[in-house]
Order: structure tokens, then C-alpha cells, then sequence
């Protein structure tokens, strides 16, 4: 992989000259050049997945730098590569080469497994014609396999309670021998509006049985080409309120234009790189039931390389999901042709909105519109959609709100005069649909409060994951902070992790995957976490240090308590904080004094046990320190990050000194090995200690620490009658780990 082969590359050239012999000698190719090939997911030891979120790599690169340029030097390009395939495949051309041209779907690692109750015709009918190039024996076992597919199908059918479908309206249905499966469960019935078999199908297969509150709302506007800006709660499928319509809009545009048309049906921005993927996976989700040629969803995103990219727009994909930062670096860069394109794009929206069109983050987007046209011009579809609209935008947005009170007295038709400023909505009075307008956290986050000294943070945060082990995400300020928790934590033995922009794309991922994988893993995130990422089943989301607008407050407790499960959101709280800063945020989120009052609970602590971690805590903090200070490198330069980003690669900071010839390192002290070994033999010793229950009881499992919370019991979670008899064995030694 890219990484390992400039790692290779780079020790090599230190160690001495390569080996000649049958190595073709190196040239310089272009970044676009490189034989690129797909990251395997199963090298980060998740096997289920097949690609890496679209990123590549590729082997036997070497980087160096000249006249203030970085230059790639490698044996082979992308066409010695492609010439050298061409060589070896037979002359005729068969259906499998003819197959290979078909673009790729999207794949990355948020694929969940199929759904073993879905048959997809489809595909099955491409799979018999290619082997049916093959030979007359291929043809009987595809026959015979597809028959046994049926069969199996129908059995499946009678067994799950999966129904026959038809298109309303088309008579040829009836003579159709092709039928889609549904599930008899599936109500998505909504006013005035149809969907097509693909997309019930989908739904049954994603176990979508009906809709949610917004997308029953939204989906019969959006399919009316209305304007709309649609507001709902945390977890609530937003992302399919604009998905599904979308998809259907294609599905009939694609039937009354022919030929195919050649531009994108819509073009969707999200905040975060992260988020961008996983929009482009959950349409991906539905659009592959259909029976579409030709390119599906694609995302656009930083930290990938660009040429890539640009290719993946060329090839007319029916959906673009990006980032405004990477698109408009692409749309700079293009023809004007290129960029005429988009102007015909039927449906833009912008997704997180208010993050989208806030001051600081707009620039880029506003230029965006500048060169594709907006709604009004053009007559695009806008859609507009985030769980919170009122508060923090509307007070940043409109300087003549000068009120402190602005945010919350914001009106409906105040947003929409603000959106409607910023993107010149083609309808003169888009729908504002608002599924939950009493609601600021979702329902089913149960909120908490834990106070603690301000120095004492990392202590009430340990006490706090060791005695309830869950898949955690804690939310901090600073970039910083995350690099002192990661390692901090880790030398505790728990399984941590870091997530902040300061990070190398590839490694964002590769966190996000580690954190999916393991259901007790820790995240410690900044906020660029906080919106939209949707990870099944996080239990707790714990907020180290206090948001800074209610907004986020919001947005980072909802990546708990999705799609209808329960959650539990921590605020650790200082006493200066809950003097102040505290005070204001709920007023900002609690509209009447009563919620105020009794929305957030305090959190029990059992302070004998807590008090039995602080040596633990002063050891590891020691280390940790320690360990920070001797492996701290200084800034990289940004040029060079960004080269990196951009080839999709992984650089040790070694490697980043070589090239950019920075010594800092070799000027630093040694390592003190000898205090660290003893300092962590004293702190394994520590761990190793009896100090009570921890992590005896588990979030679901033994303890519902969500129902704890909300009866005011936490401290029960391990005191109380409910755990009694599992106390009674606390003060045994717990087994030491292998
Ligand atoms: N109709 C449905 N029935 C059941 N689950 C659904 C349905 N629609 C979406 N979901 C699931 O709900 C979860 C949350 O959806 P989504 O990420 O779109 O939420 P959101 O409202 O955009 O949240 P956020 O505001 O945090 O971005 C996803 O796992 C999604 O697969």
C-alpha cells in the first residue's frame, strides 16, 4: 500500500543503494498516473468490508522533492500497467472485460451484511449472461442455480411473510415475470404519493417498515419539486427524508428522458468528510435495489486524491455527495463546460444546514452557488435539512437580532427569510416542515449531569467508563485534549481512540471503522464528530468539557439514541462551569423553567470506589505525560500535509523528516526508558489491585443505566438492592487479562 511503499522506499534509501537485477529502473509519473489500486479494508483487520471508502493505494512509490515540487517516482504508471493487461487478455474480448467497464457502486466500510431475505433479480439475470459466454456447462449451473434461487425465494417468501410487488399503474406489470419482494410488514403509504417497487424493496430489505415522523412529512413535498427545509430531532433518518425522493425523482427522470440524461440528478453537501461517506453509503443503501446502468452515488471529499475524483464525476454519477471545500476546488479547476453540468442538477441540498451557512463556513458554498446558479435563476429544487435551525444560527446569522434572546424567539418564517437570503430559494415560500418543534435533545437521550472538580475531570471520566464499559464516544474542545485522553486512557487498558481535523484522512477512517468494530471502544472526538456520523448503538456520549453553543450540545449528544433506541448523554461539570456557562446553555435549551429544572439529572457517584482509582490515575497521567513530551514532533508543514492528503497516503513523521529535512527530533532528550518501564510496572500492579466493581455491569446488559438515570438511581447501577448479589463478589481480585 502507499503508505508502506514510501516507508519501504524511504528506509531503503537510507540504508543503502536498491538491488539492481530485473527491477525496472524508476521514472517520474504523474500523481494521476500512479498504479492506483483499491485500500483493503481487511489490512485494518475488518474482513467483512471490501474497500476502504473509496480510497486507493498503491505500491513502490517513492516521493521526493525537487525544486520545491513533489515528484513521484515509481517502476510502473497506470498505462505501462493497463498496456501490460491489454497484452494478456484474449483478443475477442470477453463478457467479463465488457463487465469490468461497468462502474463500480460505492462500497465502504459502513456496509452492513445483505439481507438474506432479498433476492436481487437483477444482478442474478447479469450473472447468467456473462457465464453464459463462458459455456454450455456454465449455462446449465447458472440455469439450475438460478432455479434453485427461485425456489429458495419462494420458500423464503412463504416463511417471512414477504409479498409480491407490483408498480401501480403500469399494465405490463401483469405480464411481467420479474416481481420485487416486500415484506407484508411495509406501510410506507403516504398522501398523494407512489414509490417505486426498487425503492419498497429496499425499504423492506433495510427493514424500513414505515416511515418516520419527517419523512412521512417530507417526502410527498420533495416529490411535488417543493422547496422545502425540513427540521427534525437527532436519529430521526433525516438523511432518507431527502434520499428516498430523491431516488425516485432519478428513477422517473431517467424513464421520460432519453437518451440517459447526463447530468447529476442532485448534488448534496455535507459538513465533514465523514459524514459525506456516510450519506453516499445509506443512498447507496437504496439505490442499488434499482435497476439503474451506469454510475450511482458518489462521494467528493477531502483527503482523497482529487484527480480520482474528478474521474468519478466524469463517469455521470446520478448523485454527488461532498464537501464544499473539495467540490469547489474541483469545480475551480474545470471547464466551463464541466461546470454547466451542475447548473441542470435538479436538487441540491444541503445537509447539517446551519453548520453549511454559518459565518466562516458559507465562503466556500456561496461561491459554490456562484458558479452552478442558484434555485431562483436556474429553477433547482433547494432542500435544506439539520436537527436545529432556531438557536445558534439564527442568532449569528442576523446581525439586527441583537436580543440575547433572539435564538429562541426565532420564528419560523425568521429562518426562512435568512435561508431564503443566503440561497435564493426558487419557490417564493418554501415548505418549513418541523417534526418536532418542543424538542431540543432527542426523546430518547436521557440527560445527566456529573459533577466534579475541574481538575479532577480525568478521574470522574475514568470512574465513569471503567464502571459502565459501552461503545463511548467523549466529546472534547480541543485537538489537544485528544492527544492527552487517547494515550491516557489506553495506558488505563481502555480501549480508546482519537478523531480531530488535525488528523491524516486515512487515519479518521480507520478510528471510525476500529470504534464500529468494537462495541466497548472509547472515541475521544472533537466536534468534528458532533453532527450527523451515525454509528449504531452508541451508549454513552460523554461530554469532558461543555459545548460551546447549545447547538452542539445538541448535535453531540444525538449520536446516541438512534433510530428509536435509548442513550445516555454525561455532562462532566465543573463548578465554574456550572456557575455560568452551565446556567446559560440550558436556558438556551429548555424553553419553560420546569425542563429546565428536571431535564438534565444528576448523576450519582460512589465516592469510596472513586477515590480507590486516584493512584491509578496519578500513574497513568505520569506516563501519559511523559510519553507525550519525548514523542512530541512539531508541526508538519502544511504543503506537505496536504500533498499527502491529497495522494491518500500515510506518512510517519520519520518519514515527513527525511523529506523535509527537519531535524527537530534528533535535537530532542532521550526518552527516559528505565522511569517509564518502572512507572508503568507500578502502574499494572495498580490495575491489577482489587477496588471494587468495576466494570461488572454492563449499559445493556445486567444495568439499564438510561433507566438508572431517569429513576435518579446511577448510584444503584453498583450500590443499590438490584445488584446486591453481584456485590457480595466485588472485593475478589478480578482475573488478569492474557
Ligand atoms: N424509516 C426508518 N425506519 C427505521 N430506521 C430508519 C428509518 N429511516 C432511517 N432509519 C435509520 O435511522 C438512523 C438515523 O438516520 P439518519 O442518520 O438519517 O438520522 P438524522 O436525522 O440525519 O440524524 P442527525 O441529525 O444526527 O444527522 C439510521 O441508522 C437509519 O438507517
Amino acid at each position: 500500500m502507499a503508505g508502506k511503499a514510501l516507508k519501504r522506499k524511504l528506509s531503503s534509501k537510507s540504508n543503502g543503494p536498491q538491488k539492481s537485477g530485473l527491477k525496472k529502473a524508476k521514472k517520474t509519473v504523474a500523481l494521476d498516473n500512479l498504479a492506483w489500486k483499491s485500500v483493503d479494508v481487511a489490512d485494518g483487520g475488518l474482513d467483512d468490508f471490501e474497500g476502504f471508502y473509496g480510497l486507493e493505494e498503491v505500491d513502490g512509490v517513492s516521493v521526493e522533492v525537487e525544486n520545491g515540487t513533489l515528484k513521484f517516482k515509481a517502476a510502473e504508471s497506470k498505462e505501462d500497467t493497463e498496456n501490460e493487461e491489454k497484452e494478456k487478455a484474449p483478443t475477442n474480448g470477453s463478457a467479463k472485460n465488457k463487465a469490468s467497464e461497468k462502474v463500480a457502486p460505492y462500497v465502504s466500510p459502513f456496509a452492513e451484511e445483505e439481507e438474506d431475505d432479498y433476492e436481487d433479480s437483477d444482478s442474478e439475470e447479469n450473472q447468467g449472461e456473462e457465464e453464459e459466454e463462458e459455456g454450455e456447462s456454465e449455462i446449465d449451473e447458472s440455469k439450475e442455480s438460478k432455479n434453485k434461487t427461485a425456489k429458495g425465494a419462494e420458500n423464503k417468501k412463504k416463511s417471512s411473510g414477504l409479498v409480491s410487488l407490483k408498480t401501480p399503474g403500469n399494465p405490463f406489470d401483469l405480464l411481467e415475470e420479474t416481481e420485487s419482494e416486500v415484506s407484508a410488514e411495509l406501510d410506507w403509504s403516504l398522501p398523494d404519493t407512489t414509490l417505486s417497487s426498487s425503492i419498497l424493496t429496499a425499504l423492506s430489505a433495510l427493514k424500513f417498515y414505515k416511515p418516520t415522523d419527517i419523512q412521512a412529512q417530507v417526502i410527498p413535498e420533495i416529490l411535488t419539486d417543493s422547496d422545502v427545509i425540513g427540521k427534525a430531532a437527532t436519529g430521526s433518518g433525516k438523511t432518507l427524508a431527502y434520499g428516498i425522493p430523491i431516488i425516485e425523482k432519478h428513477i422517473r427522470l431517467s424513464e421520460s428522458i432519453k437518451p440517459a440524461k447526463k447530468w447529476p440528478t442532485a448534488l448534496i453537501f455535507g459538513p465533514t468528510r465523514e459524514l459525506v461517506h456516510q450519506i453516499t453509503k445509506h443512498l447507496e443503501q437504496v439505490w442499488k435495489y434499482g435497476n439503474f446502468t451506469g454510475s450511482g452515488v458518489v462521494a467528493i471529499t477531502g483527503g482523497l486524491a482529487i484527480q480520482k475524483q474528478r474521474r468519478l464525476i466524469d463517469n455521470n454519477p446520478a448523485i454527488i455527495v461532498a464537501t464544499p471545500g473539495r467540490f469547489l476546488e474541483i469545480l475551480t479547476e474545470a471547464t466551463s463546460e464541466f461546470r454547466d453540468q451542475f447548473k441542470k442538477c435538479e436538487t441540491l441540498v444541503l445537509d447539517e444546514a446551519d453548520r453549511l451557512i454559518q459565518e466562516g463556513h458559507f465562503q466556500e458554498l456561496e461561491k459554490i452557488l456562484d458558479l452552478i446558479g442558484r434555485g431562483r435563476r436556474t429553477r433547482r429544487q433547494t432542500l435544506v435539512f439539520s436537527a436545529t435551525f432556531q438557536r445558534d444560527l439564527m442568532k449569528k446569522l442576523d446581525s439586527k437580532r441583537t436580543s440575547s434572546n433572539a435564538g429562541r424567539q426565532a420564528s419560523n418564517a425568521g429562518a426562512l427569510k435568512i435561508l431564503n437570503e443566503k440561497l435564493e430559494f426558487k419557490d417564493k415560500n418554501p415548505v418549513f416542515i418541523d417534526s418536532n418543534p418542543a424538542e431540543s435533545v432527542a426523546r430518547s437521550v436521557v440527560e445527566s449531569i456529573m459533577e466534579c472538580g475541574a481538575m479532577e475531570k480525568d478521574l470522574y471520566l475514568y470512574y465513569f467508563l471503567l464502571t459502565y464499559p459501552a461503545r463511548s464516544i467523549v466529546f472534547v474542545n480541543s485537538i489537544d485534549t485528544v492527544k492527552r485522553l487517547v494515550p491516557f486512557l489506553k495506558e488505563l487498558g481502555l480501549p480508546s481512540l482519537g478523531l480531530h481535523s488535525d488528523m491524516i484522512q486515512k487515519q479518521r477512517l480507520r478510528s471510525l471503522e476500529r470504534f464500529k468494530a468494537n462495541d466497548k471502544s472509547i472515541l475521544v472526538a472533537t466536534d468534528v464528530a458532533a453532527r450527523g456520523l451515525d454509528i449504531p448503538l452508541i451508549d454513552h456520549v460523554v461530554h469532558y468539557h461543555l459545548p460551546r453553543t447549545a447547538d452542539m450540545y445538541i448535535h453531540r449528544s444525538g449520536r446516541t439514541a438512534r433510530a428509536g433506541n435509548e442513550g445516555v448523554s454525561l455532562l462532566l461539570c465543573s463548578p465554574d462551569e456550572a456557575s455560568g456557562p452551565l446556567i446559560k446553555l440550558k436556558r438556551a435549551l429548555y424553553k419553560d423553567n420546569a425542563t429546565n429544572k428536571t431535564a438534565m439529572k444528576t448523576f450519582e457517584v460512589e465516592y469510596d470506589f472513586l477515590n480507590r482509582l486516584k493512584p491509578r490515575i496519578t500513574l497513568a497521567k505520569q506516563i501519559s505525560d511523559t510519553v507525550n513530551q519525548s514523542t512530541h514532533k512539531g508541526k508538519t508543514d502544511a504543503w506537505l500535509k496536504k500533498a499527502v492528503e491529497d495522494l491518500g497516503v500515510d506518512l510517519s513523521d520519520d518519514e515527513i523528516e527525511n523529506i523535509t529535512g527537519d531535524r527537530r527530533k534528533k535535537n530532542k532528550p532521550e526518552q527516559p526508558k528505565g522511569d517509564l518501564r518502572s512507572l508503568r510496572a507500578q502502574l499494572q500492579s495498580e490495575l491489577q489491585r482489587p477496588v471494587g466493581h468495576a466494570g461488572k455491569y454492563l449499559t445493556r446488559g445486567t444495568v439499564n443505566l438510561a433507566q438508572m438515570v431517569t429513576s435518579g438511581k446511577s448510584h444503584q447501577a453498583f450500590l443499590g438492592k438490584e445488584q446486591t448479589s453481584a456485590l457480595e463478589s466485588l472485593n475478589t481480585k478480578p482475573k488478569s487479562k492474557k
